[in-house]
């Protein structure tokens, strides 16, 4: 495994720096909800700043079509400010006259956030032209985004290729920690996926099945596995058009050996929102107006007893809408149980994600699991074996 380069090796001092930094931070009317990804990010933004760096933040918020004030990171630049005790500029664009001047009117140990890169479309298409344009800004790109790692875009690798590259200290510890929790695990290993990035990680638990003995499949993702099976799961969200694609991923796993675990009740409720009238029903009768919010108790237990049979968790996303009570019941009951098993040396768990880190501090154990990584979906990746784009570009240069 090449080295990366790290800030031990860069010169910062007086110098433009572009930290790319994941601040897609779970939000509840307007305000920071869970500051992990922020928190984490800081030890770096302080060291660049104390060397003398002028530290211009970039990141991404959401996933929006263009410019759209819902998705401004400008409430997440007065969150990092606060976190931090120090002022945070912000700048409305994150590339152009606005985030030049922005940038140019910075002294050494200041702090700018430029506004959503994926306000511009040739940030997902990591374009050429745009790589060049944020890197006008900057003499040298820091990426401390290891939960941003997995996606090849201008901001997470384009500009690794024309700027000096060097991995900030969360994406070092990140890898690090990974790596040493989870390079030779103990059998057997049990893996949680749930959520509600569905189209974005279905395919990779083709992969995830070969390495893993049981996966306990949760949250929005299973609905697919559900109608894949063909029972109904009326209005919850279900990818329909990835349906085959979880039959051949059932079929994988009956093939690689690894136990499929999905719910046998769920929690439903007419409407997504908290306290909204609700009932336990078994995956077979599920109704035509019914949305699947949780897993139900019967299926708790079950994941139970999954937990107690393995030695390693690795867990990302939540088993329902943990946000609205009462359908955090089910991500609860899961999380204390594997803090338990954790905190009494029979279990090794491993967390991420922006939201099930979310959901571990809601639950009131986040400080319980062996390892929790701002990463979700790059974790996964990183799970299968795939290299990540955004640590690739670091070991290269
Ligand atoms: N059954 C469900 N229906 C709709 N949304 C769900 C369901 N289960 C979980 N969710 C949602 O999934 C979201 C988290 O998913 P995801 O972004 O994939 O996780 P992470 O950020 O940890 O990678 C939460 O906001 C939660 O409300
Ligand atoms: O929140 C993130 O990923 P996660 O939900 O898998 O933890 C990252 O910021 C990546 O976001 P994306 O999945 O919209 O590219």
């Amino acid at each position: 495994m090449t080295a990366f380069r790290t800030l031990d090796s860069a010169n910062v001092a007086n110098k433009r720096v572009l930290l790319r930094v994941d601040l897609n931070v779970p939000m509840e009317n307007g305000k920071v909800s869970d500051a992990t990804r922020i928190e984490r990010v800081l030890p770096t933004i302080r060291e660049i700043a104390d060397k003398g760096g002028k530290v211009v933040l970039l990141a991404h918020f959401g996933r929006p079509k263009g410019p759209d004030p819902k998705e401004s990171l400008r409430p997440v630049a007065a969150a990092v400010a606060a976190h931090l005790g120090r002022p945070v500029g912000f700048a409305e664009d994150c590339v152009g006259p606005t985030a030049k001047a922005a940038v140019d009117a910075m002294k050494p140990g200041d702090i700018v956030l430029l506004e959503n890169t994926r306000f511009h479309k040739e940030e997902e298409k990591n374009d050429p032209d745009f790589v060049k344009d944020l890197a006008d800004n900057g003499d040298i790109w820091v990426s401390d985004a290891f939960s941003a790692a997995h996606r090849a875009h201008a901001s997470t690798e384009g500009l690794g290729h024309v700027l000096p590259a060097y991995a900030g200290r969360t994406m070092q510890a990140e890898v690090e920690a990974l790596a040493k929790a989870l390079e030779a695990p103990q059998r057997p290993v049990l893996a949680v996926v749930g959520g509600a990035k569905v189209s974005s990680k279905l395919e990779l638990l083709g992969n995830l099945v070969k390495k893993v003995d049981i996966l306990v499949i949760g949250g929005g993702m299973a609905n697919t596995f559900l109608a894949a099976q063909g029972k109904a799961v009326g209005k919850s969200l279900c990818e329909r058009d990835l349906l085959d694609t979880a039959r051949s991923i059932l079929e994988t796993a009956k093939g690689a050996g690894c136990e499929i675990v999905l719910p046998i009740d769920v929690t439903v409720a007419s409407e997504f929102k908290a306290h909204a009238p609700s009932k336990v029903v078994s995956v077979d009768a599920v109704g035509a107006d019914d949305m699947i919010l949780d897993i139900g108790p019967s299926s708790v237990e079950v994941v139970k007893g999954k937990l107690a049979q393995a030695k390693t968790l690795v867990w990302n996303g939540p088993f329902g809408a943990f946000e609205l009570e009462p359908f955090d019941k089910g991500t609860n009951a899961v999380a204390q149980e594997a803090a338990r098993l954790t905190k009494a040396g029979k279990l090794l768990s491993v967390a991420g994600g922006g939201d099930t880190v979310s959901a571990l501090n809601h639950a009131g154990v986040g400080e319980d699991f062996s390892y929790v990584s701002t990463a979700g979906g790059a974790f996964l990746e990183w799970l299968e074996g795939k290299a990540l784009p955004g640590v690739e570009i670091l070991r290269q240069r």
